[in-house]
Order: C-alpha cells, then sequence, then structure tokens
C-alpha cells in the first residue's frame, strides 16, 4: 500500500507547482512588507508626496495581488491534488468489490463498507488540499522571512530561531494523538452507519419481534460513541491552536519590546528596519501557525487513510477471468463439470467432485433436499464462485480462462430474490450494457414474460418508477421482470434457481411456459422445486449432502434412486393438498 505522501509525490509536476507558488507567495509577503513600510516612511518622516510614492502604491498593489492570486492558486491545485487521490482510491475499491467473488460481496456490513467509500476517503481529503499545501508554503516562507529579518537585525532573527522550533515539537506531539483518535473516529463512524443500515434494513423485522426499542439504544449507544471521539478530536485541536497562539503572541511581544528598546532608548536602530521586522515577525509565526493547523489536518487524514487502506488490503476471495473470446454461435456451448468441487472453509459444507456434462440445448434440473448444495453448484457454474478444485468447462476450456464480458453476454441468472435497481421497469428490463433495445424488443420481452396485464393497468405502463430492490413489487412480479430481462437479452444458457415459496398458479403457468419457450434458443439449467419442472427436465442432477448421487431422466431415478422416490412421492402429496 502506497503511503498518502507517496500518493501526493506520484503527481511530481502538481508537487513542483505547489513549491512554486511557495516561493512566490513568500517572495510578495516580503515585497508587499517592504513597500508599506517604505510608503509609511516616505509619507510620515520623510514628509514625500502622494505623486512621489505613487510608484511604490503600485508595487504594494502589485504584491498584495500576487499574494493573493498564489495563494488562490496554491489552494486549487491542493484541491485537485485531494480530488484525484480520493477518486484513485475509489477506482481501487471498485476494482477490488467488482473482482469479489458472489459471496465475498455478501460479507461484512454494507454501511460499514459505505461509510468507508464515502466518508473516510472523504476525510483524506485534508492531506492534499491544506497540509501538503502548508507544507511547501511552511518549508519555504519562514525560511525566507529569517533570513531578511537576519539581515536587517540580528537580534530579532536569533529570536525567532530560538522559539520557532517549540512550534512543531508541539505539533508533533499533538499530531500523534490525533492520528490515534482520528483512527477511532473513523472506526466508530463506521461501525455506526453498519449499524444503522442494518437495523433501517430489518426495521418491520425488528418491530415484528419487539426489539424496536432495543436496537434504538443500541444505535444511540453506537451514535454517541462517535461523537465522544469526534470530541476527543476537537478538543486536542482546540488545546493545539490555543497552545500555538500562546508561543507565537509571547514571541512576537518579545521581538517587539526588544525592538521598541533599540529604537528608542539605545537609538540603534532605524524606524524604517524596526517597523519592516515588526510587519514580517507576525507572518513568520502565523506561516508556522497555519502548518500547525494544517498538521492536525494531515494527521486525521493520515488515520483515516490507515482504515481505508485496511479495508483495500483485506484478503478477501476474488474472482478472476481470462482473456479468451467466448464467440456467440447458433447453438448454446456445451458445457463440462469435471470433478467440480467447492468448501466455504475448514469444517462447512463441501460440495464434492462433480462430474457430468450438459449438452446444448438441454433442460436440466437439480433437485435434492434443502442445503444439498443446489444453489452453490449454480453459482460455480454461474463464475459467480471459484471451485476449490476440478473446473467447469466450456465448449472444452476452461470458464476461468474467458473473459468475464463474454461469458455474462450469453449468461442470464435468475436467482430467487432477483435485484431490481430503483428505476423504472423498463430500465430494469433493458439492464444489459453496450446495446440499445428497440421498444419493439422491450414490448415482445414484457409480453413474453407475462408483464403486459400488469404494465397496461399502471398509468406510466413500463415506464413507472419502482424503488430500489424493486418496493412496489410482489415476488411473482419480480421474477417475471427477471424473466423478461432474460428474453430480452436472448442469452444461450440460462440459470434459474426457482423460488421455494409457492407462487399463485398464474405464476407458476408463465413459468412453464416461459421455460419451453426459452428452452428453445438456450441450455437451461435449473435448481428445480416444482414437480412440473423436474418431470419436464431431460435430465436431473440428484444432489445429497454436496454429493451427486445420481443423473438421469425422471423416470430413470424414480425406478432406481430410492431417496428421489422418496423426495418426489413427498412434493406430490404437498403438490395435492
Ligand atoms: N456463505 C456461506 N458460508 C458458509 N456456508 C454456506 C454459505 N452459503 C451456503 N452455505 C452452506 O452450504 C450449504 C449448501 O447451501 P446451498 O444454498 O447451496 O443449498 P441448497 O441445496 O440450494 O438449499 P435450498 O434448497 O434450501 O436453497 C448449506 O448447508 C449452507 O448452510
Amino acid at each position: 500500500m502506497r503511503t498518502l505522501k507517496e500518493r501526493a509525490f506520484s503527481y511530481k509536476k502538481r508537487m513542483i507547482f505547489l513549491l512554486l507558488s511557495a516561493v512566490l507567495i513568500g517572495l510578495s509577503i516580503v515585497g508587499q512588507a517592504y513597500f508599506l513600510v517604505k510608503i509609511v516612511d516616505g509619507v510620515f518622516l520623510q514628509g514625500k508626496s502622494f505623486e512621489e510614492v505613487l510608484v511604490d502604491l503600485l508595487w504594494l498593489l502589485l504584491c498584495l495581488c500576487a499574494r493573493s492570486l498564489f495563494i488562490y492558486l496554491s489552494r486549487r491545485s491542493g484541491l485537485k491534488l485531494a480530488t484525484k487521490v480520493k477518486s484513485e482510491y475509489r477506482g481501487e475499491f471498485l476494482k477490488k468489490y467488482a473482482s469479489l467473488s458472489f459471496l465475498a460481496s455478501k460479507q461484512g456490513q454494507s454501511g460499514r463498507k459505505i461509510s468507508v467509500v464515502t466518508d473516510a476517503i472523504d476525510e483524506i481529503d485534508g492531506y492534499f488540499s491544506q497540509y501538503i499545501p502548508q507544507l511547501m508554503q511552511t518549508a519555504f516562507v519562514p525560511i525566507l522571512i529569517l533570513v531578511v529579518v537576519a539581515s536587517q537585525h540580528l537580534n530579532s532573527g536569533l529570536i525567532m530561531l530560538v522559539t520557532a522550533p517549540f512550534i512543531p515539537l508541539f505539533m508533533i506531539i499533538v499530531g500523534l494523538q490525533t492520528r490515534d483518535k482520528s483512527e477511532e473516529q473513523v472506526e466508530k463512524l463506521a461501525s455506526f452507519s453498519g449499524r444503522f443500515l442494518d437495523s433501517l434494513q430489518g426495521l418491520t423485522t425488528l418491530k415484528l419481534f419487539g426489539r424496536a426499542n432495543q436496537q434504538k439504544q443500541t444505535i444511540l449507544k453506537s451514535s454517541l460513541g462517535f461523537r465522544d471521539a469526534t470530541m476527543a478530536i476537537l478538543k486536542v485541536a482546540f488545546t493545539q491552536t490555543f497552545m500555538l497562539e500562546i508561543i507565537s503572541m509571547l514571541s512576537i511581544g518579545i521581538i517587539a519590546l526588544e525592538l521598541v528598546i533599540q529604537i528608542i532608548i539605545y537609538d540603534q536602530l532605524t524606524f524604517f528596519t524596526g517597523f519592516f521586522v515588526m510587519i514580517l515577525v507576525p507572518e513568520f509565526y502565523s506561516s508556522l501557525k497555519e502548518l500547525g493547523s494544517a498538521f492536525h489536518n494531515g494527521r486525521s487524514s493520515i488515520g483515516a487513510a490507515k482504515k481505508v487502506d485496511e479495508e483495500l488490503a483485506r484478503e478477501e476471495e476474488t474472482v478472476t477471468w481470462g482473456d479468451a473470446p467466448l464467440v456467440k454461435k447458433m447453438t448454446p456451448p456445451k458445457l463440462e463439470l469435471r470433478q467440480l468441487s467447492y468448501s466455504y472453509g475448514e469444517e462447512k459444507f463441501q460440495l464434492e467432485s462433480i462430474n457430468t456434462e450438459v449438452s446444448p440445448y438441454s433442460k436440466i434440473a437439480i433437485v435434492g433436499p434443502s442445503g444439498s448444495g443446489k444453489t452453490t453448484l449454480l453459482q460455480l457454474i454461474a463464475g459467480l464462485i471459484r471451485p476449490t478444485n476440478g473446473q467447469v468447462m466450456v465448449d472444452g476450456k476452461p470458464l476461468s480462462e474467458y473473459e468475464e464480458k463474454s461469458w455474462f453476454n450469453q449468461l442470464s441468472y435468475i436467482s430467487q430474490n432477483p435485484y431490481l435497481f430503483s428505476g423504472t421497469i423498463a430500465e430494469n428490463i433493458a439492464i444489459e450494457g453496450g446495446r440499445s433495445f428497440t421498444q419493439d424488443e422491450l414490448g415482445r420481452a414484457i409480453e413474453r414474460a407475462g408483464l403486459s396485464g400488469m404494465i397496461r393497468n399502471l398509468k406510466d405502463g413500463a415506464h413507472t418508477l419502482i424503488g430500489e430492490g424493486g418496493r412496489g413489487l410482489s415476488g411473482g412480479e419480480k421474477q417475471r421482470v427477471a424473466l423478461a430481462r432474460a428474453f430480452l437479452k436472448e442469452p444461450s444458457v440460462i440459470l434459474f434457481d426457482e423460488p421455494t415459496n409457492g407462487l399463485d398458479l398464474e405464476t407458476e403457468r408463465l413459468l412453464q411456459r416461459s421455460i419451453q419457450q426459452l428452452s428453445k434458443q438456450a441450455t437451461i439449467i435449473t435448481v428445480a422445486h416444482r414437480l412440473y419442472t423436474i418431470k419436464d427436465a431431460d435430465q436431473i442432477l440428484f444432489m445429497k449432502e454436496g454429493q451427486l448421487k445420481a443423473v438421469g431422466s425422471h423416470d430413470d431415478l424414480y425406478d432406481r434412486v430410492a431417496e428421489y422416490r422418496e423426495m418426489v412421492t413427498v412434493q406430490r402429496g404437498e403438490s395435492a393438498s
């Protein structure tokens, strides 16, 4: 993982620009002080007229404008640097999340992940937009001022040299505390966000089980934890500001006293030099103080970056793909499962050495008791998880060697709970990227998925908005939208996890009809729960406890496999009752 400093220095041109701006800011500060003092000295002590000081006035104006302009450019450059680094981080997150396996992407709390990708990355902003530009300025401006002051009046320069180290020393002590505290703050915010979203999603369940109040208390505790962590950081920030003010005020006071003594009592200093030094000294301390505040933000950013890096570096199961294209042919690809095994971890469920072939256009039903590994097998075939051993072969080549896009272009996976996005029904059906669909194609898919009746009754038809997760649609309607996606996409392989919950008669019939239609153009592998699908399949894979117990047609398995017969008899009884 690259540190924030390494990330900043990878933008060399921007860093050079920041340094250049710092040099120009420093020069304009000294120039501004010089011309101001020259004008005051000329008008009040030498009695010069307005015309005589006009050129100096113009120079003063130029220095003021230059100072403002370079400060503005330096800040803008810092902000741009922050934007670039933040989008770099977000890009890394997107890349990581996109390559995660289906299971890994479901692990952890969604709210926590959102908080890290949004709030924690935003917290990094201060390092680049404030700390780095200020660091560049402070690396040059105080040194320039010190040299100028020392060249004019050595004693003042020495006082500055002695007092100045207190500021960075104090900053380091405080900064170390800030980093730990800000790590704690990011952690508290992430945990609060995770808990909050989790509770929000399960609010109905919590109410139904009378746990809403208890959960409210947990959220309150979590939010108070975040508040305390934030207050602890603010306390450090206020203490730091207070201490920096005291150090700089005292130092400026000592120098002023010394200058006054030199001018009035010893008469060893001209008004010009004294005034010039007195104007530059506060600039010196203010530059150091500003670095103090920026340093505080920088340390907070480092704390947040540590959390972000931890999240990025967390080892999670990924799915990698090759670059072989899978060309869409007239016939669907031939699938073969070779010694296919999967394990959710030691002492957890194992799917053991599945071997079978799936010829193009066949209708396969995966059946077996609950928890026997049917969905796991379907996810392996889809390429959503990678086998621990063995291969899914597609047209004689391991699935992992194909391009991700070209495989998914030929595949439709209809899960038990298909996800619908917030948007219109039409947008949800025409979800496939890279290809636009005509209204006719969309209408046909809607018709074939049995959605036209429902859509006709809606005021805005297919352009009716639905909520995220398909809020506003029934379970059966969501299944039909998923079917419409498959009709529109015209894939070569369809993987279908049949809903276990009872569907109404009409949706049942529609599913049967749809499968019949889709099977004309694709291979269909269904995790089957309904007797009709099971009987209609060309080949049945009967699973039990992670093993493929038998393969064959319904009649064949019914005659030969007692456990299968038993399962079908139970199902018959249920459908008859
Ligand atoms: N993410 C996971 N981590 C650990 N174990 C898991 C995970 N997902 C599933 N399992 C376990 O794997 C086994 C097989 O699950 P799978 O969903 O494949 O079964 P299934 O046959 O499809 O069941 P059902 O018919 O009830 O949907 C189950 O015992 C389940 O507890």
